[in-house]
């Protein structure tokens, strides 16, 4: 990476700062108490330009890298991890799915919407009985003359209710038989496209988590991306990309941690020093750097693979399970740090401690990760 570049990413992440500590910082508390969806700011998101940060600007997207992508959901997600969530499923999923599968013609006509955050999107895999084993989904889409007929329910989607469009994986063969799966767009407003009860979760309160139902949702042929049968392969190669941004999630949660659980430390006086002074304490903030070092660099070379558009499947999963567990392990650590103010609501890092888990869950857990490593290494 030339000198441009790197001061170009700073300035990025700089404008990504600036704008979470005003816009987002004073209203984290109040969103996570209330399971608040922040649809508002994600309109300002977009005028940002983080809305469709890889897309190419003829879509009306950013046209940035993956680097500058992972700047900006540090920077969000350092100050608040729900935020930075819902800004990684839109884009990765949602927007990039598009993006990549979409013809011409749709690509023209979601992305710039998406991209404009005056669209949110949703994308699609898991179902009730299908999470990691996400092949075996049951909706079901069945043509019937130029048009398909979409039946079944998504679970624990990422902007079921407030999401504008949302690209679904369905059923389109036999099931467990090969190329069986099918990607639509549905919009919302389509007859008998509808979402179900908002999920009340432990952390990542801000980032809307819901149903989506599909009853008789008639869909035209034109909004199928890519081929028939392709389905769960694109979303796979999704997921590839996906991870990444879940990874970067986790870089930022975890240094948002970190940085309060430094200061703290250093603030804090016990037997006539600061505790960051005893080795017991000292030791545990090394770790902790190192880990978000570590972590910073496995995100680093999948997004110089993926800027390339090499394959990253590998590359990405190894990023995103080290960069999740590293974050659990860095947001518990940070509560240590705090002792008893760590485990209440007036100091930052219980949140952090609850908004960690779903990194090693979301997108593919810990074992999914390591199961797509596993067979790459040993193939
Ligand atoms: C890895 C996995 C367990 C898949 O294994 P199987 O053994 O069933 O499938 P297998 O035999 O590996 O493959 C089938 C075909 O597919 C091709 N392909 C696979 N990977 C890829 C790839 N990376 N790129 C292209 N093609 C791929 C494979 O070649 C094969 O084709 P072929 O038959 O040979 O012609 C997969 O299911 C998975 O990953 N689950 C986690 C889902 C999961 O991560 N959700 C998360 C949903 S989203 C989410 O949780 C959240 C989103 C945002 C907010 C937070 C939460």
């Amino acid at each position: 990476m030339n000198t441009e570049t790197i001061d170009n990413i700073k300035m990025i992440a700089e404008t990504a700062k600036e704008f979470a500590e005003k816009n987002i910082r004073p209203n984290i508390m109040e969103w996570d108490e209330s399971q608040t969806f922040p649809k508002d700011l994600f309109h300002q998101l977009g005028e940002m330009g983080f809305m469709g940060i890889v897309v190419p600007e003829q879509y009306g997207g950013s046209g940035l890298g993956y680097h500058e992508y992972v700047a900006i959901l540090d920077e969000i997600s350092q100050v608040d991890p729900s935020i930075g969530l819902s800004v990684a499923a839109h884009n990765s999923l949602c927007t990039n799915h598009i993006y990549e599968f979409g013809n011409e013609e749709q690509r023209n006509k979601w992305l710039p919407q998406l991209a404009s955050g005056k669209v949110i999107g949703a994308w699609g895999l898991t179902e009730h009985n299908t999470g990691s084993d996400s092949g075996g989904m049951s909706t079901t889409a069945v043509k019937d003359g130029d048009e398909w007929v979409i039946n079944g329910a998504k679970n624990f989607i990422t902007h079921a209710i407030s999401g504008d469009i949302a690209v679904v994986m369905t059923r389109t063969g036999e099931k467990g038989a090969k190329n069986n799966s099918t990607a639509f767009v549905l919009e919302k407003g389509m007859p008998g496209f509808t979402s179900g009860k908002k999920e009340n979760k432990l952390g990542m309160r801000a980032s809307e988590t819901a149903e989506l139902i599909f009853d008789n949702v008639r869909v035209p042929d034109s909004h199928r991306l890519g081929e028939v049968g392709e389905g769960f392969k694109q979303a796979m190669k999704i997921l590839d990309g996906g991870r990444i941004s879940i990874a970067a999630l986790s870089l930022g949660t975890a240094r948002g941690a970190y940085k309060a659980a430094l200061k703290y430390a250093k603030e804090r006086q016990q037997f006539g020093k600061s505790i960051s002074e005893f080795q017991a304490i000292n030791f545990m903030l090394a770790d902790m750097a190192t880990e978000i070092d570590a972590a910073e660099l496995l995100i680093q070379r999948a997004a110089t693979l993926k800027n390339a558009k090499q394959k990253m499947t590998k590359e990405g999963a190894m990023a995103k399970l080290y960069a999740s567990e590293a974050c659990v392990r860095i947001s518990n650590n940070a509560v240590q740090i705090f002792g008893g103010y760590g485990y209440t609501k007036d100091f930052p890092a219980e949140k952090f401690y609850r908004d960690s888990k779903l990194c090693t869950i979301g997108e593919g857990t810990s074992e999914i990760q390591r199961l797509v490593i596993g067979r790459d290494i040993t193939k």
